[in-house]
């Protein structure tokens, strides 16, 4: 058990996907494992481990943002042995082209600061997903016939932004879509020789105004799911 964790040493699956909402992490894990059992609810931040086809599984909410995702990321990796970490979350459009329900395979993700950033100081470090785990959710998506792109995102430190300009500059160099956490959660595994990718679902957009229901972000982005878990064994 770790201060945040209460799961049992053995209760964490190698393979962890990482809802942002912890009830989207019990409907995941009732909808997609089989034998789900609760292993942490430490905070309400809901943790469940189970089988999908077979293979151990967890699904674990990271809550809201780099801060709270870190915290989660780094003790599922020192305490618990997390090897392969799929973020599965909501985002906002940034392009035209990428519409609502959408999925977003990041390959990289922009970020004005990070809990790491104090590592690096002057040094830009490039968050980067792992090739093997984006080339098979590629795969996975393509296969099911999901509108899919892929492509470097936006983890912002904040939902509500000022800064018009700065999503601008961002629009024009193709980035596809803002988020909240993928730039900690790539920086980690990179520190830790870990396997990570986010595959997001487009809940609303910048361009257009448009926004899905809470009940939806929670529960109606099933195909992602499928994309990670498929990628995670592939
Ligand atoms: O739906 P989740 O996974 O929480 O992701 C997005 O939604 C939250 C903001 O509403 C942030 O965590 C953001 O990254
Ligand atoms: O962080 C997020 C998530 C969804 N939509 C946004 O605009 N931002």
């Amino acid at each position: 058990m770790t201060v945040h964790i209460g799961a049992k040493p053995g209760e964490i699956a190698e393979t962890v996907l990482l809802p942002g909402d912890p009830y989207r992490a019990r409907w995941a894990a009732e909808t997609f494992l089989t034998d789900a059992r609760l292993v942490n609810e430490v905070r309400g931040m809901l943790g469940y481990t189970g089988t999908w086809r077979g293979h151990p599984v967890t699904i674990h909410g990271s809550g809201m943002g780099m801060p709270s995702l870190s915290i989660y990321v780094n003790e599922l990796i020192r305490d618990y042995g997390a090897q392969t970490l799929i973020r599965i979350g909501s985002a906002g459009g940034m392009q035209d082209r990428v519409k609502v329900r959408d999925v977003v395979l990041a390959m990289s993700a922009c970020s004005l600061s990070t809990p790491s950033r104090g590592i690096f100081r002057e040094l830009n470090f490039a968050p980067t997903a792992d090739f093997g785990l984006l080339k098979a959710a590629w795969q996975a998506a393509e296969a099911l016939g999901v509108p899919t792109h892929a492509g470097q995102i936006y983890s912002s430190d904040v939902f509500y932004d000022e800064r018009d300009d700065l999503q601008a500059a961002m629009q024009r160099h193709g980035v596809l879509c803002v988020e909240m956490e993928t730039a900690e959660l790539y920086t980690l595994a990179a520190r830790h020789g870990r396997r990570a990718l986010s595959v997001l679902t487009i809940s609303d957009h910048l361009l257009t105004g448009e926004a899905l229901p809470s009940d939806q972000r929670e529960r109606s982005f099933g195909d992602m799911v499928e994309i990670a878990l498929t990628a995670a064994f592939a």
